[in-house]
Formats: C-alpha cells, structure tokens, sequence
C-alpha cells in the first residue's frame, strides 16, 4: 500500500522515543499466560528490554502485584481456578493505577471463554488486543457465536475495523486486531479521543509461529508500562510496529519458521534507530 512520506516521519520519532523509553525504564510485566506462550512472551519482553515474571498465583498478588509497571492477561489456556486469579490481578492493577493490557485467545471459541472474556473486559483493560476473529467475536458477544478456527483467525484484520470501534467504545478500551494490517482504534476516549491508525508492517510467516499473537500483546503492556498513561496509544502502535518490523527483519534471515522465531528475537533486540526508520509503514 502506497504510504505518505511525511506520516512516516512523523511516526518515526515516536515509535523510536517509545522504544528508547522502554530500553531506559525495563519495566516489570506481571504476565499471566497460557503454557503454549510462556517462553516466547518472557523471551520477547526481555529482548525489547522489558523484566517479565509469570506470576499466577492469587496468593502472591498482595506482595508482588503493587509493584509491577503493568499487568498482562491472556486466557488463552483458560481453566475455572485461573479465572479468579486473572481478576483478582486486574482489579489489584486498577487500585494501583497500573496499566493492564487482555489478550482474548479464542474469545469466540466456548461460552465458558467469551464470558471469561467479557468478565475481564468489565475490569476496564488499557488495551485489548486480539486477532480478527477474536475481536468480532467480543463485538458480537451475545448476538451470534460466528465461525471460529480456536487460536488462529479466520477473518482478515481489515474485516474486523467495525467491530474494533464497536468494542473500543462499548469497552473505553484502547482496541488493537492483528493481522496483515494491525489495527489500533479508540472511540469517544477521555484520554484519547478517537483514532483510527493502521500498521502495515509485519511478514505471514510470523502465524506459523505459536503465540506471536501473544507476544505482541505483552509487548503492548511494556509500551504502555514505559509511557507516559496519556500516550498509552501510541505506546500499541509503537508496540505493534516495532515488534512486526523486528519480524520482517527476521525473515530476511529465516528459513522457516523455527528460524524466524529466533531471528525475530534477535532483530528486536538489535533493532536501531536507522532500520526503524527505514522499516516503518504506518498510516492514520
Ligand atoms: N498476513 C500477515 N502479514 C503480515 N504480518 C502478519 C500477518 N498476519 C499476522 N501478522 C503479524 O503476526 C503477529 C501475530 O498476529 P496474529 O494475528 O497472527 O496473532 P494471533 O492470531 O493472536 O496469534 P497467536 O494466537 O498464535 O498468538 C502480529 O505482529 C501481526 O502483525
Ligand atoms: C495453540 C494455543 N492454544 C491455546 S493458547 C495457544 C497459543 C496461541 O494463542
Ligand atoms: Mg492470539
């Protein structure tokens, strides 16, 4: 897609300055995530320069979960005895005025998990970003349950802009949907007004990695952790591009995608500011 030279040039300064804050602060990320994503979320948080710490238990919270920078909840292997603990964490997150970003692995896949989901949803995230078929399936929660594939998204991002309003200003949340097209909208928000941005950054190869998805989300959380709370928006786009432009820079070195799932690792860890620049491509 054709892009304006000048809206890259104003991106670009900002993605880099949240990127260089995130470096500087290294904040600490309580994660509470499926088994499948553990590794790759600690992984990809420490190479951006972010501390993770899978902490789960509703026991530790009163110790640990004041002094976190931001909360990250994902319920892609949901179970009833972690749903307590999930809220219990976003409620101590929200006392504290901390930042807490929801990844809604499957919302559309059970009942059981889309009233998970919109049970979390009601706890007020910062952000919540999903694939497309995750995030159509919140907006149309108690209309119809849609088609649904589990983890993977049978929809393309840019079907799900509707409904990314549609959540967005229902929920107050910054919404993001993934994809070909990252999507990032807020709708009628006291601190961010409505914006509509798309990033166009990212290669197809990064869905035959496991829980990519997963790890832009908590990448989403150390953004916003490491900014100031009224540029927690442009902390997600910041967050989104960053990690898909580590992904393309990846790929030039991948075979395949066990390589690329290194590479990625390794390119957002040495990402500078030139391939920033010259990498970046969003619009809105
Ligand atoms: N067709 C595509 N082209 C380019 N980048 C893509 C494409 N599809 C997804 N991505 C990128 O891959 C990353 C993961 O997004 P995806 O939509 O696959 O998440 P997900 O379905 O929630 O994944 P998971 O459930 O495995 O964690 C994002 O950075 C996104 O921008
Ligand atoms: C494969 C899978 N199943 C539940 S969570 C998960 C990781 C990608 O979301
Ligand atoms: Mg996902």
């Amino acid at each position: 897609m054709e892009t304006n030279k000048e809206e890259q040039l104003e991106w670009g300064p900002t993605v880099w300055s949240h990127l260089t804050a995130l470096r500087d602060r290294s904040p600490l990320i309580q994660c509470i995530t499926n088994f499948v994503s553990m590794d790759l979320v600690a992984n990809t948080l420490l190479s951006a320069g972010a501390s993770p710490a899978m902490i789960h238990s509703i026991q530790e919270f009163s110790d640990f979960t004041p002094h976190i920078d931001a909360l990250y909840v994902n319920v892609g292997t949901l179970s009833p005895d972690w749903l307590p603990s999930m809220k219990a964490a976003a409620l101590l997150a929200n006392e504290h005025r901390k930042p807490w970003v929801l990844d809604p692995v499957a919302a559309g896949s059970s009942q059981f998990r889309l009233n998970a989901c919109l049970e979390l949803l009601l706890l007020k995230p910062t952000v919540i970003r999903g694939n497309a078929s995750e995030i159509i399936a919140l907006s149309q929660a108690g209309i119809d349950m849609g088609p649904t594939k589990g983890v993977d998204s049978c929809h393309e991002s840019m079907d799900a802009v509707e409904a990314a309003k549609f959540l967005a200003e229902a929920s107050g949340s910054i919404v993001a949907v993934s994809g070909a097209v990252d999507i990032i909208c807020s709708i009628k928000s006291i601190t961010h007004g409505d914006r509509l941005v798309f990033v166009h950054n990212g290669v197809p190869m990064l869905q035959k990695i496991t829980a990519t998805g997963c790890a832009v989300t908590a990448l989403i959380a150390a953004f916003v952790a490491a900014a100031d709370p009224l540029h927690a928006f442009d902390a997600t786009v910041s967050a989104l591009s960053v990690f898909a432009i580590a992904g393309e820079m990846g790929m030039e070195l991948a075979k395949g995608p066990a390589s690329l799932r290194m590479h990625l690792i390794d390119s957002l860890y040495g990402l500078d500011q030139p391939a920033l620049l010259s990498h970046i491509n969003i619009t809105g």
